[in-house]
């Protein structure tokens, strides 16, 4: 049977914001730990942790090399830094992974036998299938074609491009996992059958590490449904497909507060807050 592909709008995604209640600490509401960034790539820490933090969440924890730490800790002093408890992991933003270290595996292997919901994002893809816990994998379609090429399952940019719900279907049933095709059309779907379709509502999206930023989103998301997530692992699919909805809207009121003109991925963290109030307003709750 072919699937139902359904569209995610606002007031699914209103559904899945966790918001803060008179009980509630910083633990409770979830702490998401993000192992990220590099030095070739420390801008990609940064976006995730600021999305992170933007999303609404306990506590940010970063493990990365120490310049990183620094670069991320000049933008978010609120970030603590080293292992420690967390209730969500994002991984592999801004990692290459043909340069990964002995330290940075031992970091990713920690995370990884932690058991809580993990995000598994660029240079941290491969990962996929070494660990039981729920996981969304965020690849984009030449991400996707190298990850399946590498458990032999041949297919190319071109094909994912040109089918990008077949191949997203595919990749969940294949690997196991919730995935989360991006592009200008994003694809989210499990193994489960769950199938969400989401149009960007802006173009200017494309551009350097707007990924990197839904990373952090979507993880946020993760960690503040870690009650819901031990108990129901499907939620991680409706998890991912919010963060993509807030993303594009947070993108597109980026750009109209310039008149429709072009953004930076930081503008898109910074946009959030707004968007994740507006949410929570239409519930009434
Ligand atoms: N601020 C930060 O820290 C940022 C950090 N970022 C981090 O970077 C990491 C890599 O992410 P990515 O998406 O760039 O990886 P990837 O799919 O491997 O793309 C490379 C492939 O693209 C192509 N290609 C390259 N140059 C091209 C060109 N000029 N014009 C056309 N095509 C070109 C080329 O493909 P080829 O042509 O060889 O087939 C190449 O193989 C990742 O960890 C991410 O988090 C980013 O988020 C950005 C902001
Ligand atoms: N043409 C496009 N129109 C709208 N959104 C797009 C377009 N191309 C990419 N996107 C979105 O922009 C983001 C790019 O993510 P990604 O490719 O990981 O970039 P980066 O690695 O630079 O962070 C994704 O959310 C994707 O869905």
């Amino acid at each position: 049977m072919a699937t139902e592909w359904r569209s995610w709008r606002a007031d699914d995604a209103a559904a899945w914001i966790a918001a803060p209640g008179a009980d509630d600490d910083k633990y409770s509401r979830g702490v998401l730990g993000l192992v990220s960034g590099s030095v070739e790539f420390p801008g990609a820490a940064v976006l995730g942790v600021e999305a992170a933090h933007r999303t609404g969440v306990g506590l940010v924890r970063y493990i990365g090399p120490r310049g990183v730490r620094a670069a991320v800790l000049l933008r978010r002093p609120e970030t603590v830094v080293g292992r420690g408890r967390v209730q969500a992991w994002l991984l592999g933003s801004g990692i290459d992974p043909t340069r990964r270290s002995f330290v940075l595996l031992g970091d990713l292997q920690h995370a990884l036998a932690d058991g809580v919901p993990v995000v598994l994002d660029a240079g941290a893809l491969d990962l996929v299938g070494t660990h039981t816990a729920p996981t969304v994998i965020t690849p984009h379609h030449r991400e996707l074609a190298r990850l399946l090429a590498a458990r032999e399952i041949r297919s190319s940019f071109e094909e994912i491009r040109a089918d990008p719900a077949e191949w997203a279907e595919r990749a969940a049933r294949e690997l196991g996992v919730v995935v989360l095709l991006k592009g200008a059309t994003t694809h989210v779907c499990d193994p489960a059958g769950n199938a969400f379709v989401l149009e960007a509502p802006t173009h200017w999206l494309a551009t350097g590490g707007t990924g990197d930023v839904l990373g952090g989103m979507l993880g946020a998301l993760a960690a503040t449904h870690h009650a819901r997530l031990a108990r129901d692992a499907e939620a991680l699919t409706s998890l991912a497909a919010t963060a993509v909805w807030i993303h594009g809207e947070a993108a597109r009121r980026a750009s109209a507060a310039n008149g429709g003109g072009p953004i930076v991925a930081l503008d898109i963290a910074q946009a959030v807050p707004g968007v994740v109030g507006e949410l929570l307003a239409t519930r009434g709750d």
